[in-house]
């Protein structure tokens, strides 16, 4: 059996969909395009304008951002409502690993055609905590130990990976891995002490 780690959909995700669209469309026209980026800079400050008008106070923001208990929706990584997430999307499996297949593209580079390793740290810090909340077992990360083994592609797809190996204590050790075509990129172990803040309330 395995479970859908996603949250509920909400209206905001069209519109970091969209956001994340324009970002990867920048990136990938660069100054060589036909395309009129002082006009685009114009309509994109036009949007953000109208967004920054009618923002909540930062407070109901941040209590909005982390309602309930589960896995959130704002994050880096996973969230579908953060426009620079790729985002990742889990599936939790009955073993307390967890699994999410993604494709990156050139936002996210780092060596040429190569994910960046800031990105891949990002992405397996954050499943290795989510991997945790699956287990029943949260914490903070300490410690994360990342060992790059091979350059992970952009443009195709990778599984990211995770598990929580044991809980001493506080003590939380997690492992996990990106993959491309059945090849292991990228595998981190991780330490989490179990002391999560609280959410805002
Ligand atoms: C469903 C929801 C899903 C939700 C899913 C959401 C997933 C989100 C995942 C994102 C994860 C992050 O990015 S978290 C953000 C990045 N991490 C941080 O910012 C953490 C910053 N650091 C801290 O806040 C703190 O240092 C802590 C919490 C890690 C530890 O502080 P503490 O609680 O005071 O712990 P302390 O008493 O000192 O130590 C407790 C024990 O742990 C050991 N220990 C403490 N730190 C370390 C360390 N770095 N390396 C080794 N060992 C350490 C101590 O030696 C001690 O061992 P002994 O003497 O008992 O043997």
């Amino acid at each position: 059996m395995t479970m859908d780690l996603q949250t509920e959909r909400c209206g905001v995700d069209g519109a970091a969909a969209a956001a994340r669209r324009v970002i990867d469309a920048l990136v990938r026209a660069g100054d060589i395009s036909g395309a009129d980026m002082a006009g685009i800079a114009d309509r994109l400050n036009a949007v953000a304008d109208d967004l920054e008008a009618q923002a909540p106070p930062l407070r109901d923001r941040l209590v909005n951002m982390w309602r309930g208990d589960g896995n959130t929706r704002h994050d880096p990584a996973a969230g579908p409502e953060n426009p620079i997430a790729p985002p990742l999307a889990y599936t939790g499996r009955p073993d307390g690993s967890i699994e999410s297949d993604v494709t990156l593209g050139l936002p996210y580079q780092g060596p040429p055609s190569s994910v960046h390793g800031g990105v891949s740290a990002l992405l397996l810090d954050h499943t290795l905590g989510v991997a945790n909340g699956w287990a029943g077992t949260s914490g903070m990360t300490a410690e994360l130990t990342l060992r790059y083994h091979h350059p992970t592609p952009l443009f195709e797809p990778l599984t990211v990976t995770a598990r929580q190996v044991s809980v001493d204590g506080r003590k939380i050790r997690t492992t996990g891995a990106i993959a491309a075509a059945g090849r292991t990129c990228v595998t981190a172990e991780g330490l989490f002490i179990a002391k999560p803040l609280p959410r805002p309330r």
